[in-house]
């Protein structure tokens, strides 16, 4: 049995949001990481994966539950850790060479052994020739290679890094995960154990042990995929494609038993996913096109969109009953092949039909705008609505989609200037 360098103990997380709701992030998470493994954690946007991997490095405290690193539960910062960022989060004023020397700043060494262990760390990371420049000099693949430097300087048992090549282009991204990967197959670093939060599941595929996928509103550990393909790792291999799949058909599954939820959780409103109006229509549009079942992994490519961003129109079409999503597949029903072939009229009354249904806010708003004898509302009086549902930054997000999706079915109307919602007078007419 390899030994376990880091146990997260029954965690829980909760925060206070606009001293209404004590907000469960996350909820009794479990997980050991073990010598020698690669593990990503995945999940939907604002799931919570961040703050699990702030509490493994100790710098958020849990509400509930321990970390313990190497069998000691940790007190304050995590000793056995150091992080990469998605951001760099580099010296501007610091040259490469004294940036990756602020990771040896707590070692006792003496200065020009710093400077030769980060010399050494330069090469390693591909900037030999670099050690000069200021951050502003390098491109954004060379500043997280400065980032990653800086980080293994410390030499840490477990790295943990967060989204660390979502900021970069692709083929920059392609080639510093081939390289880390290097370092770290060949045993270059004397790292034991990695971490990585990430949105992509091809990337989790492609260089990790494990994936954990967590859900969303709280994050629970939905599973644990074992990833035993052999390096280096194909991505166009059926067993590649297939393990991917499997993990979009978890992620996305999951969106259906929240959506269940919402029907028989009266009280409390579940969000809606964030995909505006065009971008669910263009996608409806291109399923139609496609005929039959759908590759979710496949579409996603195609969109290059990230994962978020997709899923949400996934989960957009399902909650709305145009689409119906089955183990990484993704097929129009009967009413979205129906939204698809309409012509614009059309598809705003069946999209009207769809969200009064499936969307319980929708009404409510309806209704309150009916019920005022100027039949308006300022935007205000719903955000404290979903403010107590949502806390305050998500309770904007969700504003502003269901204020896209009312507007694009016609159901009111919205002015940005007055920030007011109204029935046009024509539809309060009618009603
Ligand atoms: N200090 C805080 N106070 C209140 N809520 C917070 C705080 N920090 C994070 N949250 C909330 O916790 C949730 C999880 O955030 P977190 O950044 O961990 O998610 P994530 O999965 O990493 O998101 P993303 O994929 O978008 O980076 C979010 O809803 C966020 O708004």
């Amino acid at each position: 049995m390899k030994n376990i360098l880091v146990d997260v103990n029954q965690v829980t997380k909760k925060y206070d949001v606009s001293n209404k709701a004590n907000v469960t992030i996350l909820e009794n998470i479990n997980l050991k990481i073990a010598e020698g493994e690669f593990v990503s954690i995945l999940g939907p946007s604002g799931s919570g994966k961040s703050t699990l991997l702030r509490i493994i490095a100790g710098l958020i405290a849990p509400t509930q539950g321990s970390v313990s690193y190497n069998g000691v539960p940790i007190q304050g910062t995590n000793p056995g850790v150091s992080m990469v960022f998605q951001s760099f989060a580099l010296f501007p004023w610091l040259t490469v060479l004294e940036n990756v020397k602020v990771g040896l700043e707590n070692k006792s060494l003496l200065d020009e052994e710093k400077e030769r262990k980060a010399l050494e760390i330069i090469d390693m990371v591909g900037l030999d020739g670099f050690k000069g420049a200021y951050p502003k000099e390098l491109s954004g693949g060379m500043r997280q290679r400065v980032g990653i430097g800086r980080a293994l300087a410390m030499e840490p048992d477990i790295l943990l890094m967060d989204e660390p090549f979502s900021a970069l282009d692709v083929l920059t991204a392609e080639n510093l995960k081939r390289d880390l990967l290097e370092l770290w197959m060949e045993k270059k670093i004397p790292t034991k154990s990695i971490i990585m939060v990430t949105h992509s599941i091809e990337e989790a595929v492609y260089m990790s042990d494990r994936a954990v996928v967590l859900s969303r509103d709280p994050a629970r550990i939905i599973v644990d995929i074992p990833i035993t393909l052999r390096h280096w790792r194909e991505k166009q291999d059926p067993r590649f494609t297939e393990l991917v799949d499997k993990i979009y058909s978890i992620l996305t599954h999951r969106e259906t038993k929240s959506v269940i939820v919402s029907d028989t959780q009266k009280k409390k409103l579940q969000p809606i996913p964030e995909a505006p109006s065009g971008a669910l229509t263009g996608f409806i549009e291109l399923l139609d096109d496609l005929g039959n079942k759908a590759d979710l992994y496949k579409l996603a490519d195609q969109f290059s969109l990230n994962l978020e961003d997709f899923l949400h129109i996934v989960e957009a079409t399902r909650l709305l009953g145009l689409a119906n999503v089955q183990q990484g597949d993704i097929d129009l029903t009967p009413t979205g092949h129906q939204f698809a072939e309409a012509n614009v009229l059309e598809r705003k009354d069946i999209f009207k039909q769809q969200v009064l249904e499936h969307v319980p806010m929708m009404e409510k708003i309806l209704w309150t705008l009916q019920s005022k004898s100027n039949n308006k509302m300022p935007r205000e009086f719903f955000n404290e609505i979903y403010k107590q549902h949502f806390g305050a930054e998500e309770a904007e997000h969700q504003l502003d989609i269901t204020i896209d999706w009312g507007r694009y079915a016609e159901l009111f109307a919205y002015e940005e200037a007055t920030k007011q919602l109204f029935l046009e007078p024509e539809e309060s007419q009618e009603e």
